[in-house]
């Protein structure tokens, strides 16, 4: 039995991740970290420094500033741990890969399967289009989100980054701009509202033809699972940094 700490355990994806650790035994949450420490079924710290549960690995799904914390009290316990928050700023990002030399880490602004399948279609499309085609992303979330673009767009952006033979620059959204757009430009575009679980459009327009490739995340339920695939994959491997590129490679 795999024994979890969620760190946002009180948060919106911390309780997918508990409930669908409820439903499988291989899995059990023997703590959770939040700063809000509302009551939950297993015992809620604010610091993980401060869990006195045995466990094997941490997923967290919290917010951005809470990473650098997190990832510190990870090292001094030795535990694996999987990053699913987005935001990163390149300091908090570098925390991350400084511990990964000492700790396994898997990060990913997006675990579901889905999302990783587009990357790779993205990026054959990217290689084969890039002369002729302009590119732009187009991500929607519900209107509680904090950070923008997604996790999930920098992402794609950043993979169809690595197979252009020119570099496309990011242009995030287009109101400030009141000239032609250039061809070495990558739009990224956040839309805010409702409910919305999470949609990424990657828009191929070229000379009156245009192709999209899209994902709809259509609940929060396949990036808990993904997640605690995840958990799975990460313990026991060596220190590095780990991607769900990784986790699919090995089936
Ligand atoms: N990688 C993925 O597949 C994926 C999927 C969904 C969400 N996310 C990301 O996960 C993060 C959380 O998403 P959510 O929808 O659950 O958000 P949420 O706001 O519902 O939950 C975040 C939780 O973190 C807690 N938190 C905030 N600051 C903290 C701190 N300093 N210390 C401890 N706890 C703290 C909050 O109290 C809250 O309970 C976001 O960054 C989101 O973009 C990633
Ligand atoms: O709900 C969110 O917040 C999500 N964030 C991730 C991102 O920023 O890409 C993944 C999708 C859901």
């Amino acid at each position: 039995m795999i024994r979890i700490i969620i760190h946002g355990c009180n948060g919106k994806m911390g309780k997918v991740v508990a409930k669908l650790a409820a439903e499988n035994p291989d899995f059990k949450i023997v703590a959770g970290v939040d700063k809000n420490l509302s009551p939950l079924e297993f015992p809620v710290y604010s610091d993980l420094k401060d869990v006195k549960e045995e466990a094997d690995v941490v997923i967290d799904f919290s917010y951005h500033e809470a990473v650098p914390n997190l990832v510190k009290a990870a090292l001094q316990k030795k535990l694996p741990v999987v990053i699913a928050t987005t935001g990163l700023s390149e300091e908090e990002l570098n925390v991350i890969k400084d511990a990964s030399k000492e700790i396994p880490i898997f990060k990913s602004a997006n675990m579901s399967l889905g999302v990783n399948i587009l990357i790779n279609l993205v990026k054959e499309a990217a290689k084969i289009l890039q002369q002729d085609f302009d590119i732009e992303i187009i991500e929607k979330h519900h209107n509680m989100k904090k950070d923008a673009p997604s996790g999930t767009a920098l992402m794609i952006a950043d993979s169809i980054n690595q197979v252009l033979n020119d570099k496309k620059e990011y242009v995030y959204g287009r109101h400030t701009k009141t000239e032609q757009r250039k061809t070495n430009e990558l739009g990224i575009h956040a839309v805010r509202g409702g409910t919305i679980v999470g949609e990424h459009q990657v828009i191929f327009a070229g000379h009156d033809e245009v192709i999209t490739i899209s994902h709809s995340a259509q609940s929060r339920e396949i990036f808990g699972y993904g997640a605690l695939h995840a958990a799975k994959f990460i313990i026991g491997q060596k220190p590095g940094l780990y991607s769900m590129e990784d986790l699919v490679k090995k089936g």
